[in-house]
């Protein structure tokens, strides 16, 4: 039998089972319309039925068997075929028969190695992927921003600390007030602006003056009480004089003791009030060994804290001797010392001799920064009649004040260098006999 003949038999089938089973149907119906349904009436219809039911089976498998013949490979070319839809899957695909499949599929690969985003031609969208935002980055731009502004606010404060003390102030008072010590005064300046751009201190400031008499110690002594005074209130300036405060060496112990409670109160009152204290003692070459003892113990650094937040100043001629004779024998190199760049040669080579000596008398010294004043040349002294002159009311004549300095006792001129021997120490007294 044909596949043609197959069909049409199988729709005739199919025709006369409809037939059937609606004749079957019909009948069934009329039966029931006209009388109640008997034992042999319902054997005749489950009959009918089964006997249907073998006859779709049968048409059923044939159906199968014309399906798997017409599929199969004995088809003839050309051949009219019926088949079911086919589901395409990509399992089934061999890359050696799709070459062009493969290589695609390996080049897309490649693509996406690359990393690069390919849009279509002349595609509307063309906007990017959006970027997954870590928040440990956004953590770590608020820290970056936290840690600016931290110390964005430390260097505010450190200004506004320095300020309080008005530095630059001091330092047009000196550099206006102080002849011939150019050096020494940007010294001190440069310690006291270290000290006072920090809060926190391991030990205090504690800076030695040594020169020979008249060069200016007590007067930038005085000249830098007077300046703290102002920025920090009297109370938290202390000017000692040995031979004013404690002129009797056995009255030294109690002197000690009232000193370093004196010292204590004021640096408890500084701290409360968030301020550094000023102590100058003067004529320390006068001093007793029990108050340099009583010193030493308030600025060793190895102390509490309450002492470490304070600036001792000292003043004396100790090592004067050396500072002379150093300049007197350095003739070529002594129109540098008063200025800034040859001072701190001065100070290089002075300092160690200096500390030496001085560590020998107390053990002080080890704790401070010493500081020489070079010797003032006639020049100097005559600055230092015309400032006494205008402040007396003076009239300020060259010719007069020449004549002045000229009674002034000066050290043989080295290098074309005239020294004063007393510095500007008699000035104060021959413009009062004016
Ligand atoms: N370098 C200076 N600049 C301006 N004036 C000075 C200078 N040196 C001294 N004088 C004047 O001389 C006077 C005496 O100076 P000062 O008392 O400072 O000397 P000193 O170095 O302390 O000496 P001494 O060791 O003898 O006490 C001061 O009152 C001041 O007017």
């Amino acid at each position: 039998m044909s596949d043609r003949d197959s069909s049409t038999s199988a729709s005739q089938t199919e025709g006369e089972l409809e037939e059937e089973v609606e004749g079957g149907g019909e009948r069934h119906e009329n039966q029931r319309d006209s009388q109640p349904l008997s034992l042999s009436d319902f054997s005749s219809t489950l009959h009918a039925v089964i006997r249907i039911k073998q006859k779709y089976q049968a048409m059923k498998k044939r159906r199968q068997d014309m399906g798997v013949r017409l599929g199969g490979p004995g088809l003839p070319t050309g051949a009219p075929t019926r088949s079911s839809p086919n589901i395409f899957t990509f399992d089934t695909l061999n890359p050696s028969t799709f070459p062009t499949l493969s290589s695609s599929s390996s080049l897309r690969k490649k693509r996406r190695k690359k990393k690069r985003v390919l849009f279509p031609e002349g595609g509307r969208c063309r906007a990017t992927p959006k970027q997954e935002h870590s928040r440990a980055k956004y953590c770590l731009y608020l820290l970056s921003a936290i840690v600016f502004l931290q110390v964005y606010n430390a260097i505010e404060n450190l200004d506004d600390h320095v300020l309080r003390y008005d530095l630059e102030g001091l330092e047009k008072t000196l550099k206006r007030e102080v002849f011939g010590q150019q050096g020494a005064v940007e010294g001190l300046l440069s310690h006291l602006k270290e000290y006072l751009s920090t809060y926190v201190h391991n030990k205090p400031l504690v800076v030695s003056l040594h020169g020979p008499s008249g060069v200016g110690k007590s007067h930038l002594g005085r000249l830098l009480a007077g300046h703290f005074r102002s920025v920090v209130g009297e109370t938290l300036v202390l000017q000692y004089y040995v031979l004013h405060h404690c002129p009797q060496e056995a009255d030294a112990m109690q002197c000690a003791r009232d000193l370093s409670g004196l010292i204590s109160e004021m640096v408890k009152q500084a701290e409360e009030e968030e301020k550094i204290p000023l102590f100058i003692f003067d004529e320390v070459e006068h001093m007793h060994n029990e108050i340099l003892e009583t010193l030493w113990q308030l600025v060793a650094s190895r102390q509490s804290n309450e002492y470490l937040n304070a600036i001792y100043l000292f003043l004396s001629n100790l090592g004067h001797a050396h500072i002379t004779k150093h300049m007197l024998h350095n003739s070529s190199s002594i129109s540098l010392t008063m200025a800034a760049s040859g001072y701190s040669n001065l100070v290089k080579e002075l300092t160690p001799i200096l500390r030496n000596t001085l560590e020998k008398l107390h053990p002080l010294w080890a704790e401070a920064d010493i500081l020489p004043l070079g010797l003032l040349e006639k020049g100097h002294v005559m600055e230092c009649f015309l400032d006494e002159m205008t402040r007396e009311g003076f009239y300020p004549d060259h010719t007069n004040i020449e004549r002045l300095a000229g009674e002034i006792e000066y050290y043989p001129a080295v290098g074309g260098h005239k020294y004063s021997q007393t510095g500007c120490k008699q000035v104060v007294a021959k413009v009062n006999l004016l």
